[in-house]
């Protein structure tokens, strides 16, 4: 699906590659940290990393997700500050990603590396209607372990 984008930073799409789908089933596209001069992570650091991009996705059926990547998540630690940034149809601004070290060792986050992903998802908008009483089901209110660890 086509997405409008603005670039930023002039380095997208000249240094470094306009962000696409790296195989032809790959869910999500990488975004790069656009900044001037390595930054280094210590264990624990979180920091606001520009993308240099501008993602409007326009029509409230879809949202973005940024998410880790695997590789840098199980070996360096480097996940996310937000856990999972929300991208909502009508943000214009500029795609932002909380860098997060939860590891035990630094990091170096070099410019043009590719930090998180973007994914794109189906959103269904909902209007709570007020009730008094649901339909009985088997679950009814049991939760959080309540089926046992069989
Ligand atoms: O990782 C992220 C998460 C969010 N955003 C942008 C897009 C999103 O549409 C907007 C608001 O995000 P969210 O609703 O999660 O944050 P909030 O703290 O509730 O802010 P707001 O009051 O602006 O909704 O911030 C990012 O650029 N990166
Ligand atoms: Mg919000």
């Amino acid at each position: 699906m086509k997405l409008q984008v603005k670039i930023l930073d002039s380095r997208i799409g000249t240094t470094w590659p306009l962000p696409t789908h790296a195989t032809a089933g790959s869910a999500g596209i990488d975004l790069r940290a656009c900044i001037d001069e390595a930054i280094v992570l210590n264990p624990g650091d979180t920091v606001l990393v520009k993308t240099g991009m501008a993602i409007y996705i326009a029509d409230p059926h879809y949202a973005g997700l940024i998410l880790p990547r695997s590789g840098l998540g199980h070996k360096h630690g480097i996940v996310l500050g937000n856990l999972v940034g929300l991208i909502d149809s009508d943000y214009q601004g500029e795609l932002m990603v909380s860098v997060w070290n939860r590891g035990t060792t630094a990091f170096t986050l070099a410019p043009g590396e590719r930090m998180a992903q973007y994914v794109l998802v189906p959103v269904i908008q909902t209007q709570l209607e007020v009730v008094n009483d649901f339909e009985q089901t088997e679950r009814g209110s049991g939760g959080f372990g309540h089926t046992g660890t069989a």
